[in-house]
């Protein structure tokens, strides 16, 4: 996205020329979280999970790019309204074996299609050309999550 901002902006009350604002430019991480609500079982698992059951999921979402003029990689509430769009308003309160792709409701699986679904709204949205999805986490239980990176989706920069 390209931001006009003047050539002397105001800084603390100082006029300074944008050459010397700090920062901007360099590659940063910036990250969300997210609960959702939903049922699943699994199958071909012999345990407690092949029966119908529940939890609260825990998502993060992780975005790379290179700060703006602004001081911003990617909006927060950008990346809000993309996992809620995406993932979270699917999910939240289903069952999932009914509402995911056909996959066994894993949390390997169900991260892989999260990211794709992150990565396939950013790119397609074209609002930050700079940022990328770069890691997607998902807890099952407060000790247990599944995450891949850019790199093992072969999307790493160079890759692409
Ligand atoms: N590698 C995976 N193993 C298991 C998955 C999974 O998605 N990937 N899923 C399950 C079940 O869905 C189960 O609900 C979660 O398993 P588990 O962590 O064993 O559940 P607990 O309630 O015992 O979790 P605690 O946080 O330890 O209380 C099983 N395995
Ligand atoms: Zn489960």
């Amino acid at each position: 996205m390209e931001y006009h901002i003047p050539m002397k902006v105001q800084q603390l009350g100082v006029d300074i020329d944008k050459s010397q604002l700090k920062y901007h430019d360099k590659e940063v991480l910036v990250s969300k979280e997210f609960t959702f609500d939903s049922a699943h079982h699994l199958h071909c698992y012999e345990g407690k999970c092949k029966s119908l059951h529940g939890h609260t999921y825990k998502l993060q979402v992780i975005m790379r790019g290179k700060v703006d003029e602004r001081g911003i990689t990617i909006d927060f509430a950008d990346i809000k309204r993309i996992a809620k769009e995406r993932v979270i308003d699917p999910l939240d309160h289903r069952y999932l074996n009914e509402v995911l792709p056909l996959m066994n409701t894993t949390a390997e699986n169900m991260v892989v299609w999260m990211y794709e679904q992150l990565n396939t709204a950013v790119r397609e949205e074209g609002l930050y050309p700079q940022v990328r999805v770069e890691e997607v986490r998902l807890w099952e239980t407060p000790t247990s999550y599944a995450a891949v990176t850019a790199a093992m989706m072969g999307d790493a920069a160079g890759e692409r």
